[in-house]
Formats: structure tokens, C-alpha cells, sequence
């Protein structure tokens, strides 16, 4: 692993809002300052959909010079055709493609580093809301995520329920879970461990290369299957010593720690954390009770991240939901990102139906 992360060139497309006011969080604290970054795709006059992105996501859903992260789904004649709506996706607030995160600059002109304030999913959200003012959007046709994109999208219903017509949920929980937090715990460890990180003020170094690449590691064994791993790589040594699947954990390291911030990947890992639906609202099963969406909750049968049983707790308590639907997948988490013809047939469900 070398070389830390830089911002490269903005995507194709992408663009900013300044919020018109500073950000209350839930804890207290005050962003003064927050941009949005986002895309968008399609006339503004049509209908308005929202696209969420997941951890190391951004804004880039769908483009033409380089493709983006949900190429398949999105664009004209594709299940969410951008000849029938105005698509829209910002990079979430934390993040490191274009909003404001820890990398950003603060009122002095440095990086935010580690006197970035703790973030929660509502937080998050609240950002978006505002975001959505800017755009002069009053409500979503529908709200689309998944993973961390999938507890925003959740947090739009039930914080903004006049705002969201229908709503997809995809591989998400309504609160994140002791497994989830669990594996996190050392991906967050790791980070903070490497010499690198100097309390998280390392930006202008080389910054914790070492703990964001090992972080991703244990991250990238929880998105796939143990049978597709078993599969692709089985027991086969390479021959510079490491088992093959040795090696393409050590390329999706060097792949994220150059395309990510490690302290966006911080901020955003402990703002999923914090997720719960019911905190404050009486408990999970209340808070889905406010759902007015139509909705749409969908699981992968191999996700060992987030199980089934969690979509399934979802559409059962989300009074406009239909039956938890199942995307049937070897890839485990991931195949929300990869199984795009899956994904296809139920943002085709939702929209049409
Ligand atoms: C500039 C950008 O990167 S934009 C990407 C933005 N990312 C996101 O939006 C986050 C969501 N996306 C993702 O997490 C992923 O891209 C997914 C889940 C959609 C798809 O996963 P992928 O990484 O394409 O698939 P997979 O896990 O099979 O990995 C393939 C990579 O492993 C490499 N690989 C496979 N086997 C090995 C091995 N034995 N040793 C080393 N590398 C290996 C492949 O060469 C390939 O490399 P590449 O991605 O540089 O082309
Ligand atoms: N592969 C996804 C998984 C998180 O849901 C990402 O990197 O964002």
C-alpha cells in the first residue's frame, strides 16, 4: 500500500449547494459551513428521485465518459429512466467527494482533521433535506438506498414522511447491530492505531495508509461469501508468497486508500453506528409505524453483514411495505451493487407499481 488519498478531479457533472444555514447536529455541535456535492440526471421538471450512496460511494451513480457505481439502473430507458425522472444524488455530508467532511476546510483554512464533530445518520439527513430546499424539491417520487444509503433513505420516511412517495430499502437494518458495530470496532482500531493518523490532523501527510488498508480488508471479507471466496480463490498460493486471496484483499486496500479519506471513512463508519430508527421515537417498531411511503424492502440470502432477518423486521413493520423481496446472490452484502438486473426488476416494482 502507498500513496494517501487526494480529491482527483470532480466527476463529470458534479456540483455543489452551500447550505443557507450552519447545521444543528443532534449532538449539539454546529457545521457553520456545508456544502453538498451531487449529480444529477434527467429534466428537473420531471418527477424527483433520490439516490443514496453507500459507504465508499458518491455522487457518480451514472455517467458517460466514466461509468458510475449503479451504471445498469440508471439512465435513459433504464428502471430508473432518466427520461421519466429527475435523478438526483448527492455525496453525503462527512464524506470526501465534493461535501463538507473532515478533509474539508474549516473557517481557518485547514482541514477540519480531528476537530470534525461526530456525525449521526439524522444528521446526515437533516444535511439533505436542506440540500433538497436548495434544489427547490419539495418531494421525492421516490427514495432509493442501500447499506449505509438504505438507513438514510429510512431516516428520509420517517423524519420527512410527506416528503417521500415510495421508498426502496436495500440490505439495510433499522438499527445497526452488536455484529455490525463489531466488526466495525476494529476497522475504526486499526485506523487509530497507525502512526500515520496523528489524531486524525494528518492531512498534508501520508496519513494512516496502513489502518484505512487493513480497515478495508476486514470491511471487503464482510461484503462477499465465504463460498465465493472459496470459489475464486480457494487455497491457491501466488507466487510472491501470499494466497490469492491474500492478494485481492491487498488490491482492494490499495485500491480505497487511494479513492478515500480515512477520516471521512471514520466519521461516516461511527455515524452508521449510530443508526437507530427508534431512538428517541419509542422504539423501532413506532418509528416504522410513521412510514407513510409506499415501500419496498429487499435483502441478498447471502449477505452475512446484513441479514435478511433485518429487511425482514423492516417490511414487517412499515405499514405501506409489501413482502420483504430476496435477491438471490453468491456475493453476499456487495450484490446490491453487483446484481443490478436483480435491483432493476424492483426499482421497476416500486415505480410502476
Ligand atoms: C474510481 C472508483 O473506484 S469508483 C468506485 C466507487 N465505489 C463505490 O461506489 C463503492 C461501491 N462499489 C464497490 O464496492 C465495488 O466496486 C463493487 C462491489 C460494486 C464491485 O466490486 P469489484 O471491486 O468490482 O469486484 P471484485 O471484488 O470482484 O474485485 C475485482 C478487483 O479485484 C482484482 N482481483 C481479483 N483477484 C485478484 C487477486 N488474486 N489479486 C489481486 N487482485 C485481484 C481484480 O483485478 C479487480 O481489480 P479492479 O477493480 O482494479 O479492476
Ligand atoms: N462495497 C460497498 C459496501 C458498503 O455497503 C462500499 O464500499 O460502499
Amino acid at each position: 500500500m502507498s500513496g494517501g488519498w487526494r480529491e482527483g478531479d470532480p466527476a463529470e457533472g458534479r456540483r455543489w449547494v452551500h447550505l443557507p444555514r450552519p447545521l444543528v447536529l443532534e449532538s449539539g455541535s454546529v457545521l457553520p459551513d456545508v456544502r453538498i456535492a451531487y449529480e444529477t440526471w434527467g429534466s428537473p421538471s420531471a418527477p424527483a428521485v433520490l439516490i443514496l450512496h453507500a459507504l465508499t460511494g458518491d455522487s457518480h451513480v451514472a455517467g458517460t465518459s466514466s461509468p458510475g457505481w449503479w451504471e445498469g439502473l440508471v439512465g435513459p430507458g433504464k428502471a430508473i429512466d432518466t427520461n421519466e425522472y429527475f435523478v438526483v444524488a448527492p455525496n453525503v455530508l462527512g464524506g470526501c467527494q465534493g461535501s463538507t467532511g473532515p478533509s474539508s476546510p474549516c473557517a481557518d483554512g485547514k482541514p477540519w482533521g480531528s476537530r470534525f464533530p461526530s456525525l449521526t445518520v439524522r444528521d446526515q439527513v437533516a444535511a439533505e433535506a436542506l440540500f433538497a430546499d436548495a434544489l427547490g424539491i419539495s418531494s421525492w417520487a421516490a427514495v432509493v438506498g442501500g447499506s449505509m444509503g438504505g438507513m438514510r433513505a429510512l431516516e428520509w420516511a420517517v423524519m420527512h414522511p410527506s416528503r417521500v412517495s415510495s421508498l426502496l430499502l436495500l440490505a439495510c437494518p433499522a438499527a445497526a447491530s452488536a455484529d455490525q458495530i463489531a466488526w466495525a470496532a476494529p476497522q475504526l482500531r486499526a485506523i487509530r492505531a497507525d502512526p500515520g493518523w496523528l489524531g486524525g490532523d494528518y492531512h498534508g501527510s501520508a496519513g494512516p495508509v496502513a489502518g484505512l488498508g487493513i480497515a478495508r480488508q476486514i470491511a471487503q471479507v464482510t461484503y462477499r461469501t465465504e463460498s465465493e471466496l472459496a470459489a475464486r480463490f480457494g487455497r491457491f498460493p501466488q507466487g510472491d508468497g501470499r494466497f490469492a486471496v491474500e492478494s485481492y484483499l491487498d488490491h482492494h486496500a490499495a485500491k480505497l486508500v487511494r479513492r478515500f479519506d480515512a477520516g471521512s471513512y471514520v466519521v461516516l463508519t461511527e455515524a452508521m453506528n449510530s443508526h437507530d430508527v427508534g431512538r428517541g421515537r419509542g422504539g423501532v417498531s413506532a418509528a416504522l409505524g410513521e412510514v407513510q411511503a409506499r415501500t419496498l424492502v429487499a435483502g441478498v440470502d447471502s449477505d452475512r453483514l446484513y441479514p435478511l432477518a433485518q429487511q425482514v423486521e423492516l417490511a414487517e413493520g412499515i405499514p405501506g411495505s409489501r413482502d420483504v423481496r430476496v435477491v438471490n446472490s453468491p456475493y453476499g452484502h456487495d450484490a446490491f451493487l453487483i446484481e443490478t438486473g436483480q435491483v432493476s426488476a424492483l426499482v421497476k416494482e416500486l415505480l410502476r407499481g
